[in-house]
């Protein structure tokens, strides 16, 4: 995988006249993982939709390598992956149909059997003709994992990824999440599920009146 560096500088942003972080310096690099903790409405979501390109109002700036992201903004969104925080099927398409309506939206082809590999790998094999509609909440959250198995991006921003998630399920996510780091890629995620120690990870943590803590 090829090196690259995610450098966040003096990111500032407030909602409704609340700091929600203040002059936030942080950097991500290949190989590793970087959690973005804190409670509820401290700024998790905001964050990772900034960094993800979605939100513009904030001050500071992005650099993706030695450039503001702004210049390399195309390149910079061909290498990342996101998930939100909702899993974002649609319910009256099955597994399936949902994967490569994913590949379309990424410009990406992609095949079937490699949609019906990935559906494997999350357990949802003998699942994937089903409407999403009809899915647990688990299952439906296992279709958007799929995705990281099927679109190769170096940077994953996962917002709550183990939400509904069954034990099994959050231990192969965690392995998953390790493997990438280990092949050169990195992970910037938010989660309030106790992870098990994973490679290098690092944490930042927002809390109250824009203060943060790196750790
Ligand atoms: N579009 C918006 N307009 C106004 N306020 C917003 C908007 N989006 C988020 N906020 C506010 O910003 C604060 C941070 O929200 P955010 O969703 O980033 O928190 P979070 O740390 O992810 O919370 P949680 O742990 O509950 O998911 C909240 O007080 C929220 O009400």
């Amino acid at each position: 995988m090829v090196s690259f560096r995610l450098q966040g500088c003096q990111l500032s942003c407030e909602r409704d006249g609340r700091e929600l972080f203040r002059d936030l310096d942080f950097d991500v690099e290949g190989g590793q993982i970087l959690r973005i903790e804190g409670p509820n409405g401290s700024g998790k979501t905001t964050l990772l939709k900034i960094l993800s390109g979605q939100l513009h109002d904030f001050d500071g700036e992005l650099r993706w390598g030695d450039q503001p992201i702004a210049r390399v903004r195309d390149h910079y969104l061909a290498n990342l992956l996101y998930l939100g925080h909702a899993p974002g099927v649609k319910a009256s398409l099955t597994p399936l149909e949902n994967l490569a309506w994913y590949q379309a939206l990424a410009g990406v082809v992609g095949s079937e059997a490699a949609r019906m590999t990935a559906l494997e790998r999350v357990g949802l094999g003998g699942f994937e003709d089903v409407p999403a509609a009809q899915l647990s909440a688990g299952q439906q959250r296992r279709v958007a994992l799929a995705r990281l198995e099927l679109t190769p991006r170096p940077l994953w921003i996962l917002d709550e990824p183990f939400t509904a998630i069954d034990k099994q399920g959050v231990e192969a996510l965690e392995r998953r999440l390790l493997a990438h780091a280990r092949r050169g890629g990195s992970v910037i995620l938010t989660t309030h599920h106790d992870l098990t120690p994973l490679g290098e990870l690092r944490r930042i943590r927002l809390g109250e009146g824009g203060r943060h803590v790196i750790q």
